[in-house]
């Protein structure tokens, strides 16, 4: 039987409208107009439209945004001088870095000087320690658009066999974390597979819910998959003029229950996602 499609397009549509009338009603009610300020620097082409349709995202939403374009050459201090002014300036509940940064420029540093009340991409040390231990945070937007797709397909992940093949620190570790939390979406029990992992498909044939997080086109063929398994494909990849994931796609898709595409997957969740915790900043600077 032919998969079930998990359409992230229509899942991200239906979160960013009601993101947008989360925004009309703490406007009404005399709360600010929420505000992300999104730092983009050189000119890496994917990025330049990521960071676009973010703002636009944000239009759409009714929230204010900014863009801050740094040249390609900047220095790590001049960075990190734009932050420290973005934390001090109250339009902006939210602050995202995109990533990559050019090499010059310590990715892990510049996220630690964001100031964690704005860390609304969820990557500070601090939002990623919280998560872990289960408190309120701002989740990173990858992850919990995954699981957020999950939930609102109708696949919780409690009691389940989730394999995540890719252990980065933006999607594979939070992932795992938030996934096997004590919360609701939580209580799956999950293995973290990469590189080093021995007979991988061995390990991916046991999953319930495989999620392909590793940044190879392709990667994830047939024979790695369980018959009836919920396939994430969280990789996006530009092969010639084409964008593809990590799943070897029509293969896998004729073995799942139900498969995530590229593009129109999880790549969308991620701005609903990044777009829903600003939305939260900027509650949370009238709620306490
Ligand atoms: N600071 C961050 N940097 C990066 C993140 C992040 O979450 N925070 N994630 C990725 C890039 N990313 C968001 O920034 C992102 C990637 C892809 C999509 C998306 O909607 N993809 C579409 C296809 C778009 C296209 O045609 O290129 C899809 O999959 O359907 C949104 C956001 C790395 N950097």
């Amino acid at each position: 039987m032919a998969a079930r499609i998990l359409n992230g397009n229509e899942i991200a549509a239906d979160l960013r409208a009601e993101v947008a009338e989360g925004v009309t009603s703490l406007v009404a009610s005399g709360g600010p107009q929420p505000g992300l300020a999104a730092v983009l620097v050189g000119d890496d082409a994917a990025s330049a439209v990521y960071v676009r349709n973010k703002g636009r995202a944000c239009s759409e939403a009714g929230m204010h945004s900014e863009t801050f374009h740094l040249p390609a050459d900047t220095g790590q201090a001049d960075l990190m001088d734009l932050i420290a002014g973005l934390n001090a300036d109250n339009r902006f509940h939210g602050i995202l870095v995109q990533l990559p940064l050019p090499d010059q420029i310590d990715e892990a540093t510049i996220i630690e000087s964001i100031a964690p009340a704005k860390d609304v991409d969820g990557l500070h040390p601090i939002s990623q320690g919280r998560m872990l231990q289960g408190q309120p945070t701002f989740l990173p937007c990858t992850p919990a658009g995954v699981q957020q797709v999950l939930l609102r397909s109708g696949y919780d992940p409690a009691g389940k066999h989730v394999v995540i093949v890719g252990r980065s620190n933006i999607v594979g570790k939070p992932l795992a974390a938030l996934l096997m939390q004590r919360n609701p979406g939580g209580n799956a029990t999950v293995t973290v597979c990469h590189t080093r992992t021995r007979d991988l498909p061995d390990i991916t044939r046991q999953a319930d819910i495989l999620v392909a997080a590793m940044g190879v086109p392709g990667a994830v063929t047939a024979d790695m998959v369980r018959e009836g398994a919920v396939v994430i494909d969280v990789g996006i990849n530009r092969v010639g003029y084409r964008l593809v994931g990590d799943v070897d796609y029509d293969a896998v898709a004729a073995k799942a229950e139900a498969i995530t595409p590229v593009p129109g997957g999880i790549g969308p969740m991620t701005i609903a996602l990044l777009l829903s915790n600003t939305l939260d900043a900027a509650r949370r600077t009238v709620s306490v």
